[in-house]
């Protein structure tokens, strides 16, 4: 991976890391390089009096070997923000990054290779090819890519997701938990820059979302990959390095060490605020959410 050219701002959130506010401003550490990260991001979906401005001018950088969750209110951006830096949505103005390539640079096809070589995906719904074993699905990114899989890095993750007897299962033989584990081990398999996951535990119960999320915990501290999460659990997001926080396409705050505590009662700030502003200051209030699951 490619250093990132400059030291990361971001547009000024204020510091709850507790560290006197070395760290306030900055997105990543000093020394630190970012994995991804986006600059002056700006998304406007549709046009005139419908246009809704889902990112206003984010600057953050997910540093490299480091567990970032991204939360906010419900519309506040997460999903978008995650999207755009993941190249899976184009930004209307400002630069997203992965490593040092900046993703409005390439063609598509240039950007598809990008995203199957050097990014993992982990959807809500699991996403796993129906058709194909446990096996099959953990290799297809590496198959897709015409690369050779490597055996002991595979093998090291079956063991770790726990599936090694389901190998030649189809996902419809498996629980939901069980299923979103082969889809951790799918995202890590290619040794990604960065793996992606979106609300990964919104569709597990408790016991089942908490060994998701201590995989992609174990990938992080014990593999040394990056992971960067979208979710609306304190629970979860305490599983990070650091949480990120959107209020009306803004990125506003930033917490280092985070518990579900701590969490909880920066999110209840927003709650609070909402009632003062139910209508929404961007949009005139219009839902137009994708359908992502309620705060
Ligand atoms: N395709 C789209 N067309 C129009 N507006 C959209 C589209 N996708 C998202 N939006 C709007 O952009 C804003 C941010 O949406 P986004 O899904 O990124 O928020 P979020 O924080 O992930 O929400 P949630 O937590 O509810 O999933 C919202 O106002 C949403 O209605």
């Amino acid at each position: 991976m490619s250093r990132p050219a400059g030291p990361l701002r971001s547009t000024g959130p204020r510091d709850t890391a507790g560290d006197g506010g070395r760290s306030a401003g900055t997105a990543v550490p000093p020394d630190g390089t970012a994995a991804a990260r986006v600059e002056g991001a700006t998304k406007v979906y549709g046009s005139g009096d419908a246009a809704v401005r889902a990112l206003d001018g984010v600057s953050v950088g997910f540093p490299a070997g480091r567990f970032t969750a991204i939360m906010g209110p419900s519309g506040s951006g997460k999903s978008t923000l995650m999207h755009c830096a993941a190249g899976l949505d184009t930004l209307t103005s400002g630069a997203a990054y992965i490593g040092g390539t900046e993703l409005g640079s390439l063609g598509d096809r240039q950007l598809t290779l990008l995203r199957r070589e050097r990014i993992g995906f982990v959807f809500q719904s699991f996403n796993l090819v129906p058709t194909l074993t446990v096996a099959e699905n953990i290799t297809l990114p590496i198959d897709l890519a015409g690369r050779r899989p490597d055996r002991e890095w595979v093998e090291a993750l079956v063991d770790v997701v726990g599936l090694g007897e389901r190998l030649l299962h189809r996902p419809g033989e498996l629980s939901g938990g069980q299923q979103q584990r082969v889809a951790v081990a799918r995202a890590l398999a290619g040794r990604p820059d960065v793996v992606f996951a979106d609300e990964p535990t919104g569709n597990l119960d408790s016991r089942s979302g908490g060994e998701v999320l201590d995989l992609l915990g174990r990938a992080v501290r014990d593999m040394g990959r990056t992971v960067v999460m979208v979710t609306h659990d304190p629970g979860a997001a305490a599983h990070a390095d650091e949480v990120v926080f959107l209020a009306d396409g803004r990125l506003v705050d930033r917490m280092t060490a985070p518990t579900a505590g701590r969490v909880l009662d920066r999110m209840k700030a927003f709650d609070g605020r909402r009632q003062d502003h139910p209508a929404g200051p961007r949009d005139g209030g219009g839902d137009r959410r994708r359908g992502g699951a309620p705060a």
